[in-house]
């Protein structure tokens, strides 16, 4: 997308209700992107908050149109962009915005003074299909689209001075459509440009920001810290368990609330780990913080539980290969063998998160099918696991292949049981959790600091890092309770322990911020 400034006002010659949205079969299921706005009048100027809205999430006549003719009669991928302005007059924004958010429908949206679309009922987006309808009722009510491409009719009922616009405007184009929408410059909302580099963002807007271009994002992530665990069993240096206990400590006082403290491996495997007993008898009961510890068969399990545990992780792989490597066994071994730790955990309350690796890619496999992945996944999910985490062991995913296989797994398993477990390896965690905070999963895995690796992968590095990740919430509006300046302490003080660098490009950054500023 790119950005042009202008003063002109868009054309609003297109006004009407969008009432009848829901009942455009043309639109939905497209690429459309629905621009509701208010404006509104603060001070002295005029505000427009926005929601951007994908059709497809629009339940409606048009829902019900789709899902009784299956999928594949309306297009996917038909190209629209569709602004609704609505405008009111002084009234505090939040009130109204919620009153936005609950009528999808459109029907009952109260007190405007305008409404205006702008476009766009471009190309395939507000194709007529003759078959179907004699005159589609295309978006707004009182408009029909009367024939190919055409939207012409329109009642001026709603129509306004323009007014509103008068303030310097953005104008945006989506490389779908020519189509053009409007919004004033919230972007420059004061926290982008604060150089304190706040820790938390409690800045609306934002979040406003981020609905407008990355859809339906979480308006919290659950963090699950795996660096006492995951980033530890694969450093070099084996860290005694006091000062992992005094890690825990910290990253329990920065705002986690998951923390997989440890593993009950075998410490012929992971020797690491091999003080998990010590760690988990140091680790006191918070309130409102978890401690799940990995638990690769009965005995590990029946270990944990006796060492204090209160949840479990298991953790099969989507490669036949990795599965050997990593567990000794088969997958479908591994699966009889978490159905009686899953069994065994039930009968004591202990819930119990599914990890299935090698999500993506498998070092000795190499490319993953999403649906083997799928199929794992499934089976951990119907077994009894509460939340399934998916993980890129070796971090060699991409968007391009993390998005597949997130659409693989969640047409079996609802995306709200669903984690995602990047390591950063090519540098994609971040651009991957993105995509599947896009795709409405609210649970990411990391590691304060980047700790870790992978024993079977040649240069794979840690998970993403944990501070890397709060940074980027952060800045997207998103709550994750974390204190970002306590949690770069923890950071601070493993990689001082372990003698190498941290991982997080955030912290490093961050603290050299920080170090020059002492020096003013
Ligand atoms: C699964 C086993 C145990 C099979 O190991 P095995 O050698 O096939 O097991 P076995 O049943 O033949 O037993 C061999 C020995 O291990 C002992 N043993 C057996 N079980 C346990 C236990 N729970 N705790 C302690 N000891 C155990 C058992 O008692 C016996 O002891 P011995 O008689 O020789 O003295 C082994 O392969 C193992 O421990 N693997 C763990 C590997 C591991 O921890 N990998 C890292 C975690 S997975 C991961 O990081 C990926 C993830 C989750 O982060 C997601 C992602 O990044 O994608």
């Amino acid at each position: 997308m790119q950005a042009n400034r202008s003063t002109s006002p868009p054309d609003l010659s297109f006004l009407g209700s969008p009432t009848a949205l829901g009942t455009c079969p043309e639109l939905y299921g497209s690429e459309l992107i629905l621009l509701i706005g208010e404006i509104y009048k603060w001070s002295d100027s005029w505000i427009p908050l926005c929601r951007v809205y994908r059709a497809s999430k629009i339940k409606g006549a048009a829902t019900r149109e789709r899902e009784r003719k299956g999928r594949e009669e309306i297009p996917d991928r038909s190209s629209g962009l569709l602004a609704v302005f609505v405008s009111g007059t002084n009234f505090p924004p939040t009130s109204k915005m919620s009153s936005i958010e609950k009528c999808l429908g459109f029907d009952n949206i109260p007190r405007l003074s305008v409404m205006g679309r702008i476009q766009h009922c471009t190309s395939s987006a507000c194709r007529h299909r003759v078959d179907q309808m004699e005159t589609s009722n295309c978006l707004t009510e009182g408009r029909m689209c009367s024939s190919l491409n055409s939207c012409t009719e329109e009642y001026d009922w709603r129509r306004q001075p323009r007014d509103i616009f008068s303030r310097d405007l953005l104008i945006w184009s989506t490389p779908h459509t020519d189509s053009q929408f409007v919004f004033t410059s919230i972007c420059d909302s004061q926290h982008l440009q604060d150089p304190q580099y706040k820790s938390s963002c409690n800045d609306m807007e934002i979040g406003d920001v981020a609905g407008k271009f990355f859809g339906f994002m979480p308006k919290f992530v659950k963090i699950v810290e795996v660096g006492p665990r995951d980033g530890l069993q694969n450093e070099k240096l084996t860290i005694p368990a006091a000062i992992k206990v005094q890690l825990i400590q910290k990253l329990v006082s920065s705002g986690l609330s998951v923390i997989e403290a440890t593993s009950f491996v075998s410490p012929k495997w992971v020797p690491q780990l091999a003080d998990a007993k010590d760690v988990m008898q140091e680790i006191h009961v918070v309130h409102g913080v978890a401690f799940p510890v990995l638990t690769p068969n009965l005995k590990g399990f029946e270990a944990a539980i006796v060492a204090g545990a209160k949840e479990v992780a298991i953790f099969a792989s989507a490669s036949e290969s990795f599965s050997k490597l990593n567990i000794n066994c088969t997958i479908e071994e591994s699966l009889i063998r978490y159905h009686e730790v899953v069994v065994a955990a039930k009968a004591l309350a202990i819930p119990v998160r599914g990890y299935v690796s090698c999500a993506v890619g498998c070092p000795v496999e190499g490319t993953v099918p999403p649906a083997k992945v799928a199929y794992v996944a499934k089976k951990l999910y119907d077994m009894g696991c509460s939340e399934i985490s998916l993980g890129d062991t070796i971090g060699v995913g991409t968007p391009g292949t993390v998005i597949p296989m997130l659409e693989a797994v969640m047409s079996l398993i609802p995306g709200d049981k669903l984690a995602v477990h990047f390591h950063d390896t090519y540098g994609q965690a971040l651009s991957n959790i993105l995509a599947a905070l896009q795709m409405g999963i609210s649970v990411v895995d990391s590691s304060v600091a980047g700790l870790g690796g992978c024993p079977y992968a040649k240069g794979a590095s840690g998970n993403v890092a944990t501070e890397d990740v709060v940074y980027m919430l952060n800045g997207l509006g998103i709550k994750t309770n974390v204190d970002l300046g306590k949690l770069m302490a923890a950071g601070d003080f493993i990689c001082k322990h372990l003698g190498r660098r941290s991982g997080s490009k955030s912290a490093i950054a961050l603290s050299r911020v920080t170090a020059d500023a002492s020096k003013i």
